[in-house]
């Protein structure tokens, strides 16, 4: 890969010692203000006249207060064009190197070393097309990736055709990719006949999804929460007796925090963290090896996440857990971080961004796994899948449906290979 491919990683950040922090002010009228870093001599002290400026940015110290308030805050004012930056420092942090990498690594260090990718896109993804998509290419895509290193891919659901026609081929799917080898290929089945036909085209994993939210549930599976619980508990007996593991989902887990109103009829009102845990915690209880947390349409921020998983976490042990964000306000990845930081290893996520619900009004796409896999290999967290299939992979399903990917990372890659052609094929 060239550097342009490569994610900027710890790494490359410059040595701590050269962290200093600018206050800057955009003059061009945009009301900006934030902290950034340049480079300051390695005396500990930033040599004002100085005016190289790096533009990198260390969100781990970012700020917002108005330093100029400060007594111990010293500034000055650098013209440069037709902007101006306002710089300085407090007398109290003049790059403390150990207190700055102790920082970093208090960040960084308590996220897991793997991370498992489940993704979600033949299932998820596709569930939302207006347009169905044909078997054949859907078995390509599971093929492709199948290729990446990913080690689990959701391959379609056993519901109701009627509810759900773009996955009434379920059957065919399913058969068809029975020879994955050691990839696991949960389903979704929301009933004992969505489980036996799931069981009888070879299905060895099974999921089944709740809500935390009544109105969800009742547009989603046509019951409720406590229905969709004594249906699960049946399945979950039938799975049982034949050694078939089962992943539990919860959709809606974080809507309610952040204005559901606006995005959705149904939901009526808040859901409080409580109620996810719940939910969660039956499902854990009849014994689902994994809980998927969803935020289906994509509402949820790292305020509302923490909150939530800490609830959840009270009650189901948190290497049993998952998340499942959607990118509808574009903050799945803020999401997916605070959720590593807080010990999840287990990230849902859909090639080139796609999917949604067909009964969450709002819902967008999932997050991208591209992105996902990008970030992580910035972070220097191991996934085992290989960008550049997943990338090919993506493109693939994004020329079959004919509109770009709405992956970042796939589109600034994609950019390289226009002009450099330097990714490998
Ligand atoms: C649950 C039901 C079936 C209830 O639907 P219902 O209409 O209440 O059920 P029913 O028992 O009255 O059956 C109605 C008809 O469906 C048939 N039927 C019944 N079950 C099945 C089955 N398993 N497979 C095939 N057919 C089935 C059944 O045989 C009957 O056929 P008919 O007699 O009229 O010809 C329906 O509501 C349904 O299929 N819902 C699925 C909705 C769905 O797939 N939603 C998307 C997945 S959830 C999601 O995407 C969110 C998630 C998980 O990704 C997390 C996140 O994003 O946050």
């Amino acid at each position: 890969m060239s550097s342009l491919e490569e994610p900027l990683g710890l790494d490359k950040l410059p040595s701590m010692n050269t962290i200093d922090r600018i206050q800057r002010v955009d003059n061009l009228g945009m009301g900006n203000c934030w902290i950034e870093g340049r480079i300051c001599s390695t005396s500990n002290s930033c040599n004002e006249d100085d005016e190289e400026y790096t533009a990198e940015t260390f969100p781990w110290k970012r700020q917002t207060r108005d330093l100029s308030q400060d007594k111990s805050f010293t500034q000055k004012t650098v013209t440069k064009g037709r902007k101006s930056m306002k710089f300085g420092m407090t007398d109290d942090s003049k790059c403390h190197t150990k207190d700055l990498q102790g920082l970093a690594y208090k960040f960084l260090n308590c996220i897991p070393k793997f991370v498992k990718i489940v993704e979600v896109g033949p299932r998820d993804g596709l569930q939302n097309e207006k347009n169905i998509v044909p078997t054949a290419v859907k078995i390509e895509l599971i093929h492709r990736l199948a290729s990446t290193g990913l080690s689990v891919i959701e391959v379609t659901s056993f519901v109701s055709p009627k509810w759900v026609p773009q996955l009434a081929d379920a059957k065919d799917v399913m058969q068809a990719v029975n020879n994955l080898g050691s990839i696991r290929m949960p389903v979704l089945t929301p009933n004992l006949k969505g489980f036996e036909a799931a069981v009888a085209a070879g299905a060895r994993e099974v999921a089944v999804f709740a809500s935390a939210s009544e109105s969800f549930s009742k547009s989603n599976i046509n019951c409720s929460i406590e229905e969709s619980l004594a249906r699960y508990q049946a399945v979950i007996r039938a799975a049982k007796q034949l050694s078939i593991p089962v992943r539990g989902w919860q959709g809606q887990g974080q809507i309610p925090v952040v204005g559901c109103m606006k995005v959705s009829y149904h939901i009526k009102g808040p859901i409080p963290p409580s109620k996810v845990a719940y939910v969660a915690k039956e499902l854990h209880d009849m014994g689902c090896f994994e809980i998927s947390l969803g935020d289906t349409i994509g509402v949820g921020t790292p305020g509302s996440v923490v909150p939530m998983l800490l609830a959840v976490m009270a009650v189901v042990p948190i290497e049993k857990l998952a998340v499942h964000f959607h990118d509808t306000y574009g903050q799945s990845l803020p999401n997916i971080l605070v959720s590593l930081q807080m010990g999840i290893s287990i990230v849902d996520s859909s090639v080139g961004g796609l999917g949604g619900c067909p009964y969450a009004k709002g819902a967008s796409g999932n997050v991208a796994t591209e992105d996902v896999v990008y970030m992580l290999n910035g972070i220097g967290v191991k996934t085992n899948v290989d960008i550049g299939k997943l990338l090919l992979a993506g493109d693939f399903i994004s020329s079959y449906l004919e509109r770009p990917s709405t992956s970042k990372t796939a589109i600034a890659l994609n950019r390289v290979t226009t002009h450099a052609s330097n990714i490998p094929s």
